[in-house]
């Protein structure tokens, strides 16, 4: 049995890491275990233009300065100062080509996120119909240019556990054959259909998996009481999917990578009559997929698709230091500081197996 397990530094290609006073805390979060972010631009107002996300970058690395880890605090060794997030500019209706090339020539984004509008969390501003963005996605196939995609119809006559499987065929399906070439992230996939699609289609079509999606399927949500803090988007759905899913992630196929989709929202904002979408999973991460992994025999395949499959997919180099997990019990807190507000972290108070050891940067010199 392995006891220990020490991989790449891994990369967290789907991240919301918020504003304002709770940037600290979830910057610190992430920066412990991964090294590079996608960060999702989902802010209110959301993040549209390459100046934005210049500004939105700068106010997080400064969160990664004054981190636990960084050199301004020497006592703990999580290298928060090394933590680099890689910018998303958000779609709209308006958004405009000549700009949206800009910021990827110049690397002030790396990738457009797609929310069709209403679809979850603070999508209000998202595009209405794909052919009002026509002339940016012609751009993003011709320069190479990332679409990430939140991959859900908005007809309120679709049941929401569906609505996933419909945007594919309605939507993605027409929109790979329409742009051959394009690029496509299917983010935080939860059905055996989006499993299949990302499959049967080319290379440049890739699809990220939470760990809350391999841990969970919507009985933990509903079965014996409702549960607000396994709420999020797309919904969880029956256990077949959540075996799809794990299966995918285990499969080692470059086509599936990692993305956590960690989405705090405070106590308060989810134990709610409306509770909002979003499981906070940063802290605990790393310790959720190597429980997984360990699960379906795969422990072996763990730093593929945490640590190698994204950055291929993105054409960065992998990560050069490493982290180690042990298998040793882990309780997971009962709540946790989001700037001012209490945040409950998805799976609050149970134990995991495994432990995330605090790594040392000389691992990087072996
Ligand atoms: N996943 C969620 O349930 N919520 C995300 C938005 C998103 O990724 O769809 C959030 O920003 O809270
Ligand atoms: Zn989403
Ligand atoms: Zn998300």
């Amino acid at each position: 049995m392995t006891d220990l397990i020490r991989i790449r530094r891994p990369d967290d290609w789907h991240l919301h890491l918020r504003d304002g006073p709770a940037l600290a805390d979830t910057v610190a979060a992430t920066a412990a275990q991964f090294h590079r972010a996608i960060v999702m631009p989902n802010l209110v107002p959301p993040v549209t233009t390459g100046d934005q996300a210049d500004a939105y970058k700068a106010r997080i690395m400064a969160a990664a300065q004054a981190a636990p880890g960084s050199p301004a605090d020497s006592a703990r060794s999580a290298p928060a100062s090394l933590f680099t997030p890689l910018m998303t500019l958000y779609l709209t209706d308006t958004s405009q080509p000549e700009l949206v090339r800009a910021a990827f020539e110049s690397g002030q984004a790396v990738a457009c996120k797609l929310y069709p509008a209403g679809a979850t969390t603070n999508s209000d501003s998202g595009v209405t119909g794909l052919e009002r963005i026509a002339d940016v996605l012609a751009v993003m196939q011709d320069i190479g240019m990332p679409l990430l995609i939140h991959g859900e119809v908005t007809d309120a006559n679709i049941d929401i556990f569906d609505r996933e499987q419909v945007f594919i065929e309605r939507t993605l399906r027409p929109l790979c054959q329409r742009y051959p070439q394009l690029r496509v992230v299917l983010e935080h996939i939860t059905t055996s259909d989006a499993v299949d699609f990302v499959r049967s289609a080319g290379p440049h079509v890739a699809a990220t998996i939470t760990a809350h999606h391999l841990h969970c399927n919507r009985n933990h949500m509903l079965a014996g009481g409702i549960r607000p803090h396994y709420f999020c988007l797309p919904i969880l759905k029956r256990s077949s999917h959540q075996m799809a899913l794990r299966e995918a992630a285990t499969s080692g196929s470059p086509k599936f990578f990692l993305g956590t989709d960690s989405a705090p929202h405070a106590v308060g904002a989810k134990e709610s009559a409306c509770g909002c979408a979003g499981c906070y999973t940063a802290p605990l991460a790393m310790q959720l997929y190597a429980t997984v992994f360990d699960e379906m025999n795969a422990l072996d395949r763990l730093e593929g698709f945490a640590s190698r499959f994204g950055a291929d997919f993105y054409g960065l180099p992998v990560n050069e230091d490493f982290i180690t997990l042990q298998r040793r019990p882990w309780t997971i807190p009962d709540a946790m500081a989001l700037g001012a507000a209490e945040i409950r972290p998805l799976l609050a108070g149970q134990t995991l197996e495994w432990t995330f050891e605090t790594d040392s940067m000389e691992d990087s010199n072996e």
